[in-house]
This record gives structure tokens, sequence and C-alpha cells, in this order.
């Protein structure tokens, strides 16, 4: 089993690294210094993909969704999938900004997974209350690469649990500027957020961002 070897290299830059299972790890403030690159994109991308809330077989997303990158993940009544085409507009998916995959691809070698190389990155918004519950990330056809996820805004207690449903879910705060990854032998754990708790953020106000960035086909 390939174990994180770059932890060392990443305290050397003065960033710590907890590691939360055999092949996954969250970064704290790992983006400390990111947030206003970040921010100026996140406007760019939305100008093209707003928001939106997603309909699925059972109810209504609780958070707010959008995508770039050359695929999007959506959802209807359907089910779940990726499309190269935002159905709100019709159009392509805006470009995954050159900083945010650059930053994507850092985290997850620094969790000992080289040359990720992600096609979608998934946007949601967490207002107050707003919460996901326990699922897999299983749209993608290439398991083999990890998932990277940061956050950004009002912190919220990431549920990360096995590989089946009922197993038992550890919780960890994920605050403004922590990355997460996991991959590998982790990668289908089932994983979820808590309600978010009404407060708010000096940069972002009422709200939390996460991003998830993806490989999509193998
Ligand atoms: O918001 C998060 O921290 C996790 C999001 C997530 O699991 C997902 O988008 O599939
Ligand atoms: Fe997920």
């Amino acid at each position: 089993m390939q174990q994180l070897d770059l932890i060392g290299d990443v305290r050397a830059q003065g960033l710590s690294a907890q590691q939360i299972g055999p092949q996954a790890c969250i970064f704290r403030g790992f983006l400390r210094e990111d947030a206003a690159g970040f921010l100026a994109d996140l406007a760019a991308v939305l100008r093209a993909s707003p928001w939106r809330r997603m309909p699925t077989a059972r109810g209504w997303m609780s958070v707010e969704q959008s995508n770039c990158g050359s695929h999007g993940w959506v959802s209807d009544k359907k089910g779940y999938r990726y499309s190269l085409f935002d159905p709100l507009t019709g159009e392509p998916w805006p470009d995954m900004p050159a900083l945010w995959r650059q930053r994507a691809v850092e985290a997850a070698e620094s969790a000992g997974f080289a040359r990720f190389s992600p096609q979608a990155c998934l946007l949601n918004r967490y207002g107050p209350k707003s919460k996901m519950g326990l699922h897999q990330d299983r749209d993608e056809e290439d398991v083999a690469a990890p998932i990277v996820s940061m956050s950004f805004g009002l912190p919220a207690v990431f549920l990360f649990g096995g590989l089946k449903r009922t197993d038992p879910v550890e919780k960890y705060l994920l605050e403004h500027g922590d990355v997460l990854v996991w991959g590998g032998v982790d990668r289908l754990r089932f994983h979820g957020v808590m309600p978010v708790r009404q407060a708010s953020h000096a940069l972002l106000g009422e709200q939390r961002l996460n991003l998830t960035f993806r490989r999509v086909l193998r």
C-alpha cells in the first residue's frame, strides 16, 4: 500500500498535514495565501455558469452548485452523471482556472498522487444549514485518481465513513484554506457534510464554498 511520503516536505513548507486514512490527508491552510486569487477566478466561472440548485430523484440538493472544466457533474430526476454542457446555458462549462488546477495538482502530489489531471471541478455553495448527506463519489470512470477538495469561508464538519454506508464515521473540521485529498484504498469511502452553522466569515460572509477536483474519464 502506498503511504504518504511527502508529509515531511509539506511540513518543511510550514504547512501541517493530517493523515485521516491510509491514502487520505488534510493539508491545513494549504490555500491560505490563495483565497483572493481563487475568489477572482470564482467570479468569472460564475458569470458563465451561475449557481443553481439541482433536482435529484428524491428532492433537491441543499447546496447550490456549478462546474468548471471539460466535464461537469449534473443531477436531475433521471440521476447523476457528467455532462460536457451546462444544462442551464447549453454551453460548455467554463475553463478550469489555471491557479485552481495548479493547486489541485500540487495537493494531490503532496498526498502521494503524482500526475493528477482533473477534468472536472464541482463547486458547492453551502448557506447556513446546508448539508450533504453520506454518499460515495462514484460517477467517475476513473477511480484510480484521487478527489481533491478545497474549502473556503465558514467551517464545516466533514463526515468520513467507510466503504459501506453503515460503517462508523469520523468527524473532521474543514476550515477556510484547507485541502482534503482522498484516493487509492480510501477513494470510495462514504462521506458527507453536517449542516453548516450560521455565522459570518470575514471574506465570504454567510457561506462555505467547496471545490472538488475530479478525473472523470480514464
Ligand atoms: O463539501 C464538501 O466538503 C464535500 C463535497 C462532496 O462530497 C461532493 O461534492 O461530492
Ligand atoms: Fe462527495
